[in-house]
């Protein structure tokens, strides 16, 4: 059975405490963070400096999400910090296999990520040079936005892309994530679940991530059945 991975964004966590809210969701597989830079998408969050701090303090590995322009100028550094794995945009960047490339050549895992509206055919021969695929399930920019499900096709081309390539990319889809919602993005054949406000508007953020976990694994389970 594919891996089913719950990873809280800390766009919907208090910025104030961020490292006893790190704490909060240690018990998840990794923590997504979100950089916006106020130009790929109209909203401003954090830059490599603060991310440095986090992956300082931080339980759990990064999955930094670049909801940045000019990919292939900034991404890079982001690597070079060591984070875990590093998601750029597709659509912020003119040679993405070149990126893609560097980012595993400098030690993270290679991420590319896809608004709503980007198709993923195209992409789709990049496969082996990726490590997860992030479809996004809502428009990027802002937490707290309804589960689009006009992604549910694309989400199941793209797990019968991965599947027929026989490579382990994972699929990682963020935006909307409710114990509801997880259930049709895991049937769609996603694994990897980005959730901010199901998880740090609970009150037990990790019983949260426990109960979105269970919901995702049994999903997938029966999926493989
Ligand atoms: O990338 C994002 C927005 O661009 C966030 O990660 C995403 O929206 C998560 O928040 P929520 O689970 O509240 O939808």
């Amino acid at each position: 059975m594919t891996q089913c991975c719950i990873n809280p964004s800390i766009l919907s966590a208090d910025f104030v405490n961020l490292e006893a809210e790190l704490q909060r969701i240690s018990n998840a597989d990794a923590v997504h963070v979100d950089v916006m830079d106020n130009h790929f998408v109209p909203n401003l969050t954090i830059g490599l400096p603060v991310v440095q701090r986090i992956q300082a303090v931080s339980p759990v590995p990064l999955d930094a999400h670049l909801m940045i322009a000019d990919a292939d100028r900034w991404a890079p550094g982001f690597a070079d910090a060591g984070l875990a794995s590093v998601t750029f945009h597709a659509e912020a960047s003119i040679a993405p296999i070149k990126l893609a490339r560097e980012l595993r050549s400098r030690g993270s895992k290679a991420g590319m990520a896809l608004r709503p509206a980007t198709p993923v055919e195209p992409y789709l021969d990049m496969l082996p040079e990726l490590d997860m695929l992030l479809i996004m399930t809502v428009e990027p920019g802002f937490g707290g936005q309804a589960f689009l499900d006009i992604t549910l096709p694309k989400i199941r081309r793209a797990r019968a892309a991965v599947d027929g390539s026989g490579l382990g990319v994972a699929i990682q889809v963020d935006g909307g994530i409710t114990e509801e919602t997880i259930t049709r993005a895991a049937e769609a054949g996603a694994n990897v679940f980005v959730a901010g406000s199901a998880v740090y508007g609970a009150d037990d953020p990790a019983a949260a991530i426990d109960l979105l976990r269970k919901e995702g694994s049994r999903t997938l389970r029966a999926a493989t059945e």
